[in-house]
């Protein structure tokens, strides 16, 4: 992609993909600048927006307002929120109204919200027609910090997180930090989870950083946000260039997730735990494990922990109130159907300490359930 020149007021970013290479724009009022910062970057001023229930009323029309101005013409669709929407049935569902509307192959469809409809709207974009454009509008600290960028994309299988997917690369991604004004607290707690995932993997100033101003940041300073979009999204584009398909170090974004995904299958996609509570919670488990395994100093698995709890974070199954867990034998057999088991063994990312993590192998099945029990 072109690389013209960024306006101003707006941070770039770029992840490095040779033809596949796209920018990441960063800054408030990016919905409303869209039509501007899109029109010359698709290849044709045809677009479907795909959003939620809990966005649109707030986000869509400034959005379909900024495209029209822009020239593009832009149909939408609005999808029920909530990860149960991650789910074949929507997608059959979304794939028969593009087809339906004769989306063409220059179409590009357009994420506008979390986690949720970027996962699924990108996958619907790598299948239909066999693949169209798609453009990442996220709207949460999840989707801005983590899952807007690294093109994985897809849906959950009724057994197990993600299971069915494809790698498809968004043409553009458009972070407007406003948009983090109206998310709920929960849900701005919930992806503050993956900004300390994304410190803990490699980067120890940058939690340490957290630990100074992560209130802030939740609290609603603007600065603080941006900074920790910038320096998630730095982080997360130099791993995906490095390894788009996750043939070997881009598992180290999984930090904390064999154990969360476990639990968000095992609590049902319709329990409302949110994606990033559970990968507090195993963010906590993968450093005690660590810990139990003599790798790690206990006092950097309390470093996590004291952090993630002194925001507000669930470091724990049993601070998530109403949801029914089943036993850590049946949390710790779950494991088996995560995308990383390789020769029937499961790969863990595991920690040195705040900032130094890597990959293994060796956790016994007895490691796994002790994890789970706490
Ligand atoms: N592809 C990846 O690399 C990747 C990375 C991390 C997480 N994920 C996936 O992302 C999903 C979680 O994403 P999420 O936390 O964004 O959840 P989400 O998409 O469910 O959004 C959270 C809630 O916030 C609402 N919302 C969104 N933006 C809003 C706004 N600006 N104002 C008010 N309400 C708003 C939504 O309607 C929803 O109710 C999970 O399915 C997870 O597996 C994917
Ligand atoms: O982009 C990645 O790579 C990640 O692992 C980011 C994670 O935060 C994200 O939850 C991702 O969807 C997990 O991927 P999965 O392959 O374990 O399903
Ligand atoms: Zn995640």
């Amino acid at each position: 992609m072109d690389a013209p020149s960024t306006p101003p007021g707006i941070d770039r970013l770029d992840l490095d993909l040779g033809p596949r290479s796209y920018p990441i724009l960063v800054g408030d009022g990016l919905i409303e600048r869209a039509g501007a910062l899109l029109r010359d970057r698709l290849p044709a001023r045809r677009a479907f927006v795909i959003t939620d229930e809990n966005v649109a009323p707030i986000h869509l029309n400034p959005l379909l307002k900024s495209l029209q101005a822009g020239g593009i013409e832009a149909p939408h669709l609005i999808l029920k929120a909530g990860e149960s929407t991650k789910c074949l049935a929507v997608l059959e569902e979304v794939l028969e109204t593009l087809i339906a509307v004769r989306t063409e192959r220059s179409t590009t469809l357009i994420a506008l919200g979390g986690g949720v409809i970027g996962d699924l709207t990108g996958f619907a974009a790598a299948v239909l027609l066999r693949g169209v454009p798609f453009v990442q509008i996220p709207t949460t600290l999840l989707a801005q910090v983590d899952s807007s960028v690294g093109g994985k994309t897809g849906i959950n299988s009724r057994t197990g997180k993600n299971l069915i997917g494809a790698f498809h690369q968004p043409r553009a991604v458009l972070a407007d930090t406003h948009t983090l004004d109206t998310l709920p607290r929960r849900d701005l707690l919930a992806g503050y989870a993956e900004v300390v995932k994304t410190a803990l993997i490699g980067d120890a100033p940058f939690f340490a950083w957290l630990e100074a101003n992560g209130q802030a940041l939740l609290d609603g300073d603007g600065a603080a946000r941006r900074h920790a979009v910038l320096t998630s999204c730095a982080t997360k584009a130099r791993v995906v260039a490095a390894d788009e398909r996750e043939a070997g170090q881009r598992a180290l974004l999984n930090l904390g997730h064999t154990f969360g995904h476990a639990l968000e299958a095992e609590a049902g996609f319709d329990s409302g735990l949110r994606h990033g509570e559970a990968v507090a919670i195993g963010l906590v488990m993968a450093y005690d494990t660590s810990v139990r395994r003599g790798l790690c100093p206990p006092q950097a698995a309390e470093r996590v922990r004291a952090h993630l709890k002194s925001v507000g974070l669930p470091t724990r199954p049993g601070d998530i109130p109403g949801i029914d867990w089943p036993g850590a034998d049946d949390l710790a057999r779950h494991v088996a159907f995560d995308k990383k088991v390789k020769d029937g063994r499961p790969t863990f990312v595991l920690a040195r300490d705040i900032g130094d993590t890597f990959l293994s192998q060796d956790l016994t099945p007895a490691d796994i359930e002790t994890a789970f029990a706490g």
